[in-house]
């Protein structure tokens, strides 16, 4: 029988997806109050505009046809669960819980764990200690090669692990050696510079991506459309296709948004002031995708 879906690819059709709704993760504005500044976010976010903000995203995404799943809340977690991407990554073998670089976030690979457990979505491995790694800083290049960014939160003894396991299910591993940019408090993750959007389409922020590794992207016949310094803030290059150049992204990146349609994508937007850019998580980390169709 032929295959009908993969887990291991960043643009075809989104077919399955997990969310952490912003309602169970920001629940109230004294736990906002309380964490948002120990979690370094931006600023404090408003509640009742996340709340609507979400609502919006989540509309996107149930347009684009993918039967939505919900993670669970759970008393270990913080704001931050939301950007549920981070805690997991999903192969065709089954799932690799993270172990968080990020302290404060160290809970939330177990809370998903149950989840993926009722969705009877079995466990491909674990990362241990000493061992981190965050799954914004995970991307398919294709469905045999993973790029993993060495980074504040995704260190090399997490990624030794990560390419052992994928050697087991015959997938190559990149490695991307990411800068110090703004130092260990700051989010930054590969995904913060690349954006798969189909086969051979990717949106990155050049001037933070190594040499070698843009070269890499250029060899394997990407085209690259470049985010400008403007829009890197505004999570411009954090964009979240849901099929081939079907793209979800947070508004008040027009550049890049104009660049994307020259390019023959379909470009949705949301709001993100109150649930991406303060707490520095686009559309990607809010999201992680379990399979999509071939
Ligand atoms: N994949 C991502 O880029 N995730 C964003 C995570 C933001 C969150 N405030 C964090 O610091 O971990």
């Amino acid at each position: 029988m032929p295959e009908k879906y993969t887990s291991q690819s960043e643009y075809l059709p989104l077919d399955q997806v997990l969310v952490m709704p912003v309602a169970e993760a920001f629940q109230d504005r004294s736990k906002i109050e309380a964490e948002w500044e120990k979690l370094n976010y931006l600023e404090l976010p408003d509640l009742p505009l996340a709340l609507a903000e979400y609502q919006d995203f989540m509309s996107l995404l149930r347009k684009s046809g993918a039967e939505i799943f919900s993670f669970a809340k759970g008393d270990s977690l913080t704001l931050d669960a939301v950007y549920c991407r981070d805690a997991s990554i999903v192969t065709d073998q089954g799932v690799i819980l993270c172990r968080m670089g990020k302290e404060q976030r160290q809970g939330e690979p177990l809370i998903q764990e149950k989840v993926f457990e009722t969705l009877d979505i079995p466990i491909l491995g674990r990362i241990e200690a000493p061992g981190t790694l965050e799954g914004g800083d995970v991307a398919w290049l294709d469905r045999q090669t993973l790029a993993v960014g060495r980074s504040y939160r995704t260190n090399s003894n997490g990624i030794e692990q990560l390419t052992g396991m994928m050697r087991a299910i015959g997938v190559d591993v990149i490695t991307v050696a990411l800068p110090h940019f703004r130092g260990p408090s700051d989010v930054f993750h590969l995904m913060s510079i690349l954006s798969p959007l189909d086969r051979d389409l990717a949106a990155v922020y050049s001037p933070l991506m190594p040499i070698a590794f843009r070269n890499i992207l250029l060899e394997r016949g990407y085209q690259l459309v470049e985010v400008p310094e403007s829009e890197f803030d505004s999570l411009g290059c954090n964009i979240l296709a849901t099929g081939p150049r079907q793209c979800v992204m947070a508004e008040g990146n027009p550049i890049t948004e104009a660049a994307l349609r020259k390019e023959g994508c379909t470009v949705s937007t949301y709001t993100g002031n109150e649930v991406s850019v303060k707490g520095g998580g686009g559309p990607t980390c809010l999201t992680r995708p379990l399979r999509r169709r071939i």
